[in-house]
């Protein structure tokens, strides 16, 4: 068995049908889909806000590296092109576990390295798993505890299934 997290985000074109994408490609391995948040862009924080949303997933058949080229294959769909690190795009999927697989290799660091300091990660994870933990760095509720959440803001008006 494999069960991944995946988290999305999108901040160009329409976002919510950039999420889309992503979620209606997952159909066939989706176990949980969160509900969609509006945040304020970390890292270069001089671009449109994000929708971010985090999905639990499960295939026996897709390995840590089956999720990576998942992934990357609906950034794809969506037109995603390669452009500036944490610039803005129209759908971005990271894979923020894979079980408890731990993993250096700079094409696919597990965890997510950025996970246990983004609310924008953590706190959609925590409404579909509460008792989610971070391999390495401990439950998220305690981690996302330590963090600002000023900017994730929960648009219930927005459904994704
Ligand atoms: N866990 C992971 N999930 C997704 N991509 C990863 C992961 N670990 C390493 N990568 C690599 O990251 C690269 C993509 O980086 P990308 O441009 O999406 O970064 P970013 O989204 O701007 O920043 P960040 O990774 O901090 O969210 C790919 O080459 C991919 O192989
Ligand atoms: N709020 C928010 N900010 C971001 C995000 C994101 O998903 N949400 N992704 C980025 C590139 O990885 C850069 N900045």
């Amino acid at each position: 068995m494999s069960r991944a997290v995946l988290s999305l985000g999108s901040n160009l074109g329409d976002r919510l049908a950039n999420l889309r994408i992503a979620v209606d490609g997952l159909a066939e391995v989706l176990v949980a889909v969160s509900p969609v948040y509006e945040t304020a862009a970390w890292g270069v924080t001089d671009q449109p806000d994000f929708l971010n949303a985090v999905c639990v997933v499960d295939d026996p058949g897709t390995d840590a590296w089956g999720w990576l080229r998942r992934g990357q294959a609906l950034e794809n769909a969506a037109g995603r092109v390669r452009e500036l690190r944490w610039g803005p795009r129209t759908l971005d999927v990271d894979v923020v576990v894979v079980d408890d697989v731990v993993s250096s290799d700079p094409e696919l660091v597990l965890p997510h390295p950025g996970t246990h300091e983004r609310a924008t990660v953590l706190i959609p994870w925590l409404d579909i798993d509460p008792e989610a933990i971070v391999p390495g760095r401990g439950r998220a509720d305690a981690l996302l505890a330590a963090l600002d959440a000023d900017g994730v803001r929960r648009r219930d008006d927005l459904e994704l299934r």
